[in-house]
């Protein structure tokens, strides 16, 4: 670290943990510090996996004291460190999507009015209107889903206005339900935040704009008119949008410069500069494809508590089946994605019922085991039928399938006489299909993005960047390189599961140090050193194995219809 030059943080709000990453403008790390709820925090929040869950209504949501109590533990353990937060001259970061906090009519003048002789969690309890926030993977809102869909006539429609579908976890199905549910609540509600504007907020020392990209994942957003979508805010706030625009702000245009600097409560007790200045936050998925240049084609893989595939596009084609938001430094580029919530948790719950699953040392290895020795869809020899399965052990996004486990067989070379198993196979060929049934998926949705990288191959991704926590695993990492391709490798991310946290370390670089005009990818495409900030774990596209996958697209694509019929989410 050199002793002078400024110094940047980035966050990652996310559902299990709060990360802080300190870096310099030449983006090296200086320090990192994360506070883990479940660990830091169960006993005292009751939370599991960093949630509270109503089974009966499908709701699942965080408490908001428990993220302030978290904001102090963190700064708190990066000061142990002697972490030099004076110099820290720009923040930023990234959190979970679609969450929402409803802040009281007091908010304003106790954001204002901290001091440092308190944590923020006794003296914002009362800046808030509800003490939870609800979580992405809240389900409760299908009746609002029909509304919104109802609303702009079709699935479809919404989409192209608002870059999605309805979908259950989206904050404008969550306020409406909120709205109706807890009226008294929404009275006494003055303004709502994205969890990112929130965390933005207690450092702003008053309540953020949102951020031109997360306030995508609200399916409130017009994004080709640029503006709040009339016809919808009209819906989600029950025939008073104008007070409901008043309650969501302003939206910042632009994913750089300064929003202000940064409250004294953080300059007293932290001994922050009182120059250091405030960025925008954004949400963990666009933060994800701020962690590296990006070049057109590749594909980043984020493998946290959801499995999250990204893409940077300047195409705005947006359908139900995915989503499209603003990207959160360009004008006029796009990120695409496709987010599942039976990701990491749903690969846990098949390694905990594994034969001689041991507690004891690396809980991964029998999972790992069991998905290296298993060959592509279980074909051990010629004639023997390809092994497709869907492990849903919460309800779906993309297909909207409700929780449950299904397995079918197909013929492996042409993917015909599709069929359900009823008797389950072995549990350990459990583990390679899990992983392949969520590549298959996000290799069925994303083939209309991709081409040819170069000539004489398919149509894949050029490289396929791996991030969050499951990137750590080269059982996952190996499988994944076999479904998607990527003609240029796969590559894991050296920050682990920090990846969406530097990426709104990079963004605070970015926000402060951009010269006149210059991009986002200009300024880091000049200062990101390749070596030492990613490692090939895999090398992508083999010659016959991913045709194997290929042959089998459709039968997959058909298995998941016919669960449709029988199994949608209502
Ligand atoms: N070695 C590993 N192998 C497979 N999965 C792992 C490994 N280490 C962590 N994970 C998974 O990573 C997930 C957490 O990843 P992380 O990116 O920190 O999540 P989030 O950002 O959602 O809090 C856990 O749910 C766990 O399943
Ligand atoms: O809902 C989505 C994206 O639409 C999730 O990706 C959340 O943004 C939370 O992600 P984690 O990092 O906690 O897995």
């Amino acid at each position: 670290m050199t002793d002078n030059g400024p110094l940047y943080l980035g966050f990652d709000l996310s559902t299990q943990q709060l990360k802080a990453i300190v870096i310099q403008s030449d983006l090296s790390i200086v320090s990192s510090a994360k506070v883990d709820f479940d660990q830091d925090f169960g006993a005292k929040y009751k939370i599991k996996k960093g949630v509270l869950v109503n089974e009966e209504e499908g709701e699942v949501f965080a408490p908001v004291a428990l993220w302030l109590e978290s904001l102090d533990l963190v700064l708190q353990r990066l000061q142990e460190q002697n972490t030099p937060l004076s110099r820290i001259k720009g923040i930023s970061g990234s959190c979970q999507q679609h969450g929402s906090v409803y802040w009281s009519h007091e908010a304003e003048q106790l954001l204002g009015g901290l001091t440092e002789d308190k944590p923020l969690v006794d003296q914002l309890t009362g800046a808030f209107s509800h003490p939870f926030a609800p979580n992405w993977q809240d389900h409760s809102t299908q009746h609002e889903c029909d509304k919104f869909e109802e609303t702009m006539g079709t699935a479809e429609r919404l989409a192209q206005a608002t870059g999605s579908a309805a979908h259950h976890r989206f904050t404008g199905t969550q306020i409406m339900r909120l709205r109706r549910k807890l009226p008294e609540m929404y009275t006494s509600t003055s303004r709502i935040s994205l969890v990112s504007s929130f965390l933005a907020s207690l450092f702003l020392g008053s309540i953020a704009p949102m951020d031109i990209s997360d306030v995508c994942g609200m399916n409130l957003w017009d994004i080709p008119s640029n503006n709040w979508s009339a016809p919808l805010l009209d819906l989600a706030s029950g025939g008073s949008p104008d007070d409901l625009r008043a309650k969501l702000g302003e939206v910042r245009q632009d994913g750089g410069g300064s929003m202000g600097n940064v409250s004294g409560y953080f300059v007293k007790k932290y001994n922050f500069s009182p120059d250091c200045g405030v960025a925008p936050f954004t949400g963990d998925n666009p933060a994800t494809i701020l962690a590296l240049p990006l070049r057109p084609l590749d594909a980043i893989v984020s493998l946290g508590t959801s499995t999250t595939f990204l893409m940077s596009t300047p195409v705005y084609k947006p359908d139900p089946s995915y989503h499209f938001f603003n990207h959160p430094t360009t004008p006029g580029q796009y990120m695409f994605m496709l987010c599942y919530k039976n990701g990491g948790l749903a690969r846990e719950k098949v390694r905990d019922v594994l034969p001689e699953a041991s507690s004891a040392g690396d809980v991964w290895e029998k999972f790992n085991k069991f998905a290296l020795e298993t060959p592509p869809l279980d074909v051990r020899k010629e004639g023997d039928r390809a092994k497709l399965g869907l492990y849903f052990y919460l309800p779906e996004i993309v297909p909207n399938i409700r929780a449950g486990t299904w397995r079918y067989t197909c013929d492996a070379k042409t993917g015909e006489g599709l069929e359900e198993v009823k008797e389950p196979w072995g549990k350990e060929v459990d583990a390679r299909a899990i992983i392949e049934s969520q590549a298959l998926s996000m290799r069925l949705r994303s083939q209309k993005l991709v081409t040819a990288p170069r000539e004489g191959l398919p149509a894949q991704p050029g490289r396929v960047y791996l991030v969050g926590g499951g990137s750590l695993n080269p059982a996952i990492t190996r499988v994944l390189g076999d479904v998607l391709g990527g003609a240029d490798g796969v590559y894991k991310l050296d920050v682990g599961g920090n990846a969406c946290a530097l990426g709104g370390a990079y963004k605070a670089v970015w926000a402060f140090e951009r010269g006149e005009g210059e991009t986002f990818d200009e300024l880091i495409g000049k200062r990101w050193k390749e070596e030492g900030a990613i490692q090939r774990v895999d090398e992508g596209y083999k010659e016959g194995v991913f045709e194997k996958y290929g042959n089998v697209l459709g039968a997959f694509e058909k298995m998941e219809e016919e669960i449709l019929k029988v199994a949608k989410n209502t």
